[in-house]
């Protein structure tokens, strides 16, 4: 028997009633087949490869082609009594400027005994970096490189050190698409990991919690790096359809040969804090529950010692490879300007967005 209109308005209701959410694939389903039952075959515009949510929509209802009305709106009925009627349904798309933006207490920085410690402060994201964090970095390490502390740390608050960048900077496309949109995501790399090579200080990261993707590669330029026992560090670049930055194409086989650093940049190997001191990519590895303690004391009596000594050691340390670290940031940022445009990563973004995207 075919649905009626009455049928179809009913069910339309229901879905509103469902208590529990049925997934991204079943809404994209519902979504495709109520466009083809109101307006028949898909009729409008492909959304741009970045638009995720609107493209994945689009997708879903251009798949159904030339389906009569009449079975589309049949087969949305079967489709809602199929749900459970105790579920609860969320299709809903949270628009872009309705999304709760970051405010400025996503990073933290703060200057007492010699130090300053800037703290990436999202734990409910894992600190994952957006694109206001990187500018906020970028001037917090300014001003640290001027104050009159003797060493700067970052580190992270929560049970993440970092899970690298925010993935849904992607979403965030500007007038002129995407090329315009990977065009200034390779600036904004560049600039930003161009601090790390210039600061002029000792730079110490206190690895809290497992590190993902560019707070792994830029460890390559800090001069200490000191780990609980739970940190991990991952660079899933070639999962992402994205290619290493943050100068670990030079620094990571510099420090631990070009083999292991193949199986972390290429493979996306996930070391264990332990393997990575191994490595060299970390200084020194401490019990998760002494972490903060140990290290704490450590970097106060490091910070005790003269400062301009330290500053120009470490420059000596340094210096001889900062243009060298600067040609390899700029291409590093131009071949990933490329690979933010490939269908590779384009994919790998989706996937992860619409696992948590309300569809
Ligand atoms: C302009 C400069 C560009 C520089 C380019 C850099 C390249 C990279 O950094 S590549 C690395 C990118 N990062 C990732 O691929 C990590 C993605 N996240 C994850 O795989 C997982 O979230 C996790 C393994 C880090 C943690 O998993 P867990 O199950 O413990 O927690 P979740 O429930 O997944 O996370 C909680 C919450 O945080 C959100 N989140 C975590 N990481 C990111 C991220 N990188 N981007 C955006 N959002 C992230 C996650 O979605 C959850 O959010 P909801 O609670 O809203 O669902």
């Amino acid at each position: 028997m075919r649905a009626s209109q009455e049928d179809f308005e009913n069910a339309t209701n229901q879905v509103k009633l469902l208590k529990k959410d049925p997934g991204n694939e079943v809404k994209l389903k519902l979504y495709a087949l109520y466009k083809q039952a109101t307006e028949g075959p898909c009729n409008v515009p492909k959304p741009g490869v970045l638009d995720f949510i609107n493209k994945a929509k689009w997708d879903a209802w251009n798949a159904l082609g030339s389906l009569p009305k009449e079975t589309a709106r049949h087969n949305y009925v079967d489709l809602v009594s199929s749900l459970s009627a105790s579920s609860e349904s969320s299709i809903q798309v949270t628009p872009a400027a309705d999304r709760k933006q970051p405010g400025s207490d996503a990073l933290v920085v703060t200057s007492q005994d010699g130090i300053t410690t800037i703290t990436l402060n999202r734990p409910d994201k894992k600190n994952a970096l957006t694109t206001q964090m990187y500018h906020d970095i970028m001037l917090a390490l300014e001003a640290a490189s001027k104050d009159d502390s003797a060493i700067t740390v970052l580190t992270g608050n929560g049970d993440y050190y970092c899970s690298g960048n925010d993935l849904t900077n992607f979403t965030d496309i500007p007038p002129g698409g995407v090329e315009e949109k990977a065009r200034s995501g390779a600036v904004l790399l560049r600039d930003f990991v161009d601090r790390f090579i210039d600061f002029p200080k000792p730079l110490v990261a206190v690895v809290n919690g497992p590190a993902v993707g560019i707070s792994v590669t830029i460890l390559g330029l800090f001069d200490i790096v000191y780990a609980t026992d739970r940190a991990t560090f991952h660079t899933p670049f070639s999962h992402l359809g994205q290619s290493p930055e943050g100068c670990s194409s030079y620094t990571f086989p510099k420090i631990m040969g070009p083999s292991k650093a193949t199986e972390m940049l290429v493979f996306g190997k996930k070391l264990t804090a332990r393997e990575a001191c191994t490595q060299g990519l970390v200084t020194e590895v401490f019990p998760d529950s002494t972490f903060q303690k140990e290290v704490w004391v450590r970097l106060k009596a490091y910070s005790k010692l003269p400062p301009n000594a330290m500053r120009i050691s470490k420059q000596v340390i340094r210096n001889t490879e900062k243009e060298k670290l600067h040609a390899i940031n700029a291409e590093e940022s131009n071949i990933l300007r490329e690979r933010w445009l490939s269908d590779e990563c384009m994919n790998a973004v989706v996937s992860f967005l619409s696992k948590k995207a309300k569809l």
